[in-house]
């Protein structure tokens, strides 16, 4: 099954200059939605025992609560701002113009506990990084990131904690 004809690229979205990779296409294909899963599932091995998937809102949240019940593992949401009620922990990123803020219910996880980072697609690596960042505030351990797809002309998985295992399904060289 070829995942990378399911997604969708449209151009100038949400800016001009930008191509947007749009996943809804595969989402909507029960084959290729159960296909991207399973080959996220696959990336695993290897990663150790995981407690948790860390989901980024919002196409993290969609990969990852699909992958965290094939896995059989609970899912925990990391969440823009002023999404979740207190008590939070907060970690501002560097966007390419201005900041940003992610946050992760102060108690979801606790020290010694293994998590998978799950997103959509990396870019500048910067959302997945503030994430790894929340985990180590909790003194839980990141044992992997897994993307669908990694825009490898962008900083990205070089901007991640070095040593930790990333999965990616589809690496797209240039734009
Ligand atoms: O690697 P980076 O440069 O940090 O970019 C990657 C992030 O950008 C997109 O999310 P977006 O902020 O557009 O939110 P959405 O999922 O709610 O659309 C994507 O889903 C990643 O979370
Ligand atoms: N080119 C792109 N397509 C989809 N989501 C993105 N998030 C950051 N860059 C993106």
């Amino acid at each position: 099954m070829e995942l990378r004809s399911l997604i969708r690229l449209v151009p100038d979205f949400p800016k001009p200059g930008i191509l947007f990779r749009d996943m809804t296409p595969l989402l909507q294909d029960p084959t290729g939605f159960r296909v991207a899963i399973e080959q996220l599932a696959a990336g695993t091995t290897g990663m150790g025992s995981l407690d948790y998937i860390v989901g980024i809102e919002s196409r993290g949240f969609i990969l990852g609560a699909a992958l965290a019940q094939h896995l059989g593992l609970g899912f925990v949401p990391v969440r823009k701002p002023g999404k979740l009620p207190p008590p939070v922990l907060s970690q501002r990123y560097s966007l390419e113009y201005g900041e940003d803020e992610l946050q992760l219910r102060a108690h979801a996880l606790r020290p010694g506990e293994r998590v998978l980072i799950v997103d959509d697609l990396i870019a500048t690596g910067g959302t997945a990084a503030a994430t790894a960042e929340l985990v180590a505030q909790t003194g839980a351990e990141v044992g992997g990131f897994a993307f669908l797809i990694e825009l490898a002309f962008l900083p990205g998985c070089k901007a991640l904690p070095a040593g930790i295992p990333t999965h990616v399904l589809m690496v797209e060289e240039s734009e």
